[in-house]
């Protein structure tokens, strides 16, 4: 962790600002005024109950019954605007946590989403860990914790004020005999109050101050758990598959002996704390009367002084501790405004590496798919996958992309759609709405399986029977009974059944350019012919461009790109011979 220093607010109020200038400025500054008043009413009704203390035990002291019920009144009218003001304080406060969360989490995503960082964020080899666990805690508290700390310090601040004052005047001069010599105190419970504040919270913060690290480091290891243990049920069937239990189970348990040895430690250095803690707040209560006990006896102070005295002490020694004992929520604070901001410049310097490696030119272009003199480098911008590559491909024209595994084929289908931008070159390349571009494992989000089909451009007041009908033509008859039913379809669906649905996609949108990267490789020969004569049936107008290993893909496609290694390539027509099947595939289709 940093040391306290500038640069730690400045990071700090990088991320506050932005909400604080925004167009919800306006509801944000009305809450934030609104809860400082009541903050400062409670401050100020603390300060009449503090005189109430006074009247009231006098009354007792004296036996005033009429007094005795005129300051119970008095009470129950305080008590009633404490009340409303605790509540409303707590209820405005929490309206503006969560509304400025809201901002800021959307903020956050825009800025992860935007320009396809998330997935530069790891092409580039620039992972933050657990960009969820920021965007979600991390944000969280760091909006609680900014609020929290400011009003809790304002609060503080004017509490210590106010009781000072009224303890310097209530607590009255302290006269000693120190060898022989008079000398007068005066205000002197200010100074007890002063002293035992400062000591007790000098001796807190020494026996506290290692949880500081260990909180810390606890919030890493438990965000690291239940990673792992996600990763598991992501992957829970090729676990099951390799019987793998016993590996994963003992590698959690050596992820959680981290959570248990750090937890171990704080409870050992809590324990510590909370022997000293308890003692401290037990001596608090009585520690004020035996200071102003002598002045009581003295006749110097009634019963309601000496009470009146001691719950001044309560809000002085309470004031003084709080902000003391801020510095470790700053601590915390601190980490978290740390980790966010790491999280932002990460974000920044992906941007910058973006401008940096945008020698790849896109233009728009409505007819034609045109890659010129395109080279594409691995991240380290030496090794080439592909050199000088130029073709067009136009509609109802078809391209199959051959070659060895790892020579470069997804990634020549992820620089065309701008994924990845180590390479140089120009492509011309259709609007993103007439494109659709499927991968070898489709993406499956969590939802009903009409949300699934109809991402991530088709028409949202698609009619559910022509999603049902789509569903019985794809072979998925059964599926077409839960069509509205939310599920993790990815781990219920077989891959073949997934690729089925990823050409569901094809059906229902309707592109005009489509790009599949082993879009079959999970289905049997027969489904992947079906699935192709229908695209052609259905789609006569759209290009397609398909990276495939299998040789019957050769059939559906005109022209052939093999990359060759070292940068090299060719690109012929695909011979008669080669596809000789395609025109009886035709007829048995028809
Ligand atoms: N994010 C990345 N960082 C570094 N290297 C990468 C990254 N993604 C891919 N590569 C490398 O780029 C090369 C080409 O990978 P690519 O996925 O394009 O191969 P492929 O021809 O599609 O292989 P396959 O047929 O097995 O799918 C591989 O050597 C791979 O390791």
């Amino acid at each position: 962790m940093k040391q306290f220093n500038k640069e730690v607010f400045k990071d700090a109020w990088h991320l506050i600002k932005p909400y604080w200038v925004s167009k919800e400025k306006k509801t944000a500054y009305i809450l934030l005024a609104a809860i400082i008043f009541l903050n400062l009413a409670i401050v100020f009704i603390n300060v009449l109950f503090n005189l109430w203390y006074k009247e009231f035990y006098n009354a007792l002291q004296e036996f005033n019954e009429k007094a005795f019920w005129i300051a119970l009144g008095q009470f129950t009218a305080l008590a009633f605007f404490y009340i409303i003001s605790a509540v409303y304080s707590l209820y405005l406060n929490q309206m503006l946590q969560i509304k400025w969360r809201k901002w800021l989490t959307d903020e956050f995503l825009n800025k992860w989403m935007d320009k396809k960082i998330y997935y530069h964020l790891q092409v580039f080899n620039h992972q933050t860990d657990n960009p969820d666990q920021r965007i979600s805690e991390d944000l969280n508290m760091f909006i609680s914790q900014s609020l929290g700390l400011s009003l809790g310090l304002l609060s503080s601040v004017v509490t210590l004020f106010s009781f000072i004052s009224i303890l310097w005047i209530v607590s009255g001069p302290l006269h000693l005999s120190v060898f022989g010599f008079l000398i007068t105190i005066p205000g002197y419970m200010v100074w007890a109050a002063l002293i035992y504040a400062i000591f007790g919270t000098w001796i807190t913060a020494v026996i506290g101050r290692p949880l500081i690290p260990l909180n810390f480091n606890q919030q890493r290891f438990e965000a690291d758990f239940r990673f792992n243990l996600v990763r598991i049920r992501e992957n829970s069937e090729s676990v099951a598959l390799y019987s793998g239990e016993e590996k994963e189970h003992g590698h959690l348990m050596r992820k959680f002996a981290d959570i248990f040895e750090n937890y171990w430690k704080i409870m050992v250095r809590q324990k510590k704390l909370t022997w000293f803690t308890s003692g401290y707040n037990q001596i608090a209560i009585i520690f004020p009367i035996l200071v102003a006990a002598p002045r009581f006896f003295a006749k110097k102070i009634q019963l309601g002084g000496l009470m009146q005295i001691a719950q001044a002490f309560g809000q002085v020694q309470t004031s003084l501790s709080y902000i003391v004992n801020s510095y470790t929520a700053l601590a915390n604070w601190h980490a978290v405004a740390d980790r966010l901001r790491t999280f932002e410049h990460n974000i920044q310097s992906i941007k910058a590496l973006q401008s940096i490696n945008n020698n790849i030119k896109y233009k728009p272009s409505d007819y034609l798919l045109s890659v010129k003199n395109l080279s594409i480098m691995l991240p380290d911008n030496k090794t080439y996958l592909i050199k000088n590559l130029n073709f067009e491909l136009k509609p109802t024209q078809s391209l199959l992309i051959v070659g060895p595994s790892g020579i470069g084929k997804s990634t020549l289908i992820r620089t065309i759609a701008g994924l990845w931008p180590f390479g140089d070159g120009e492509i011309e390349l259709p609007q993103k709405e007439k494109t659709l571009f499927l991968p070898q494992k489709p993406y499956l989000p969590i939802g009903t399986l009409r949300d699934i089909l109809i991402y991530p451009n088709g028409d949202p007041s698609t009619d559910n029977e022509v999603l049902k009908e789509l569903l019985i033509s794809l072979n998925l008859k059964y599926l077409s009974k839960h069509l509205l039913d939310v599920n993790m379809w990815s781990q219920v669906l077989s891959l073949g059944e997934q690729q089925y649905i990823a050409f569901g996609r094809i059906f229902l949108q309707k592109p005009d350019w489509i790009f599949m990267d082993e879009a079959t490789s999970a289905l049997d020969e027969k489904s992947e012919r079906l699935l192709y004569m229908r695209l052609f049936k259905e789609l006569p107008q759209s290009a397609c461009l398909s990276v495939g290993h299998r040789s019957s893909l050769l059939n559906y496609h005109k022209i052939k790109l093999s990359l060759l290694g070292e940068g090299n390539w060719s690109l012929e027509p695909i011979k008669k011979s080669d596809s000789a099947k395609i025109s009886y595939l035709k007829e048995e289709f028809a």
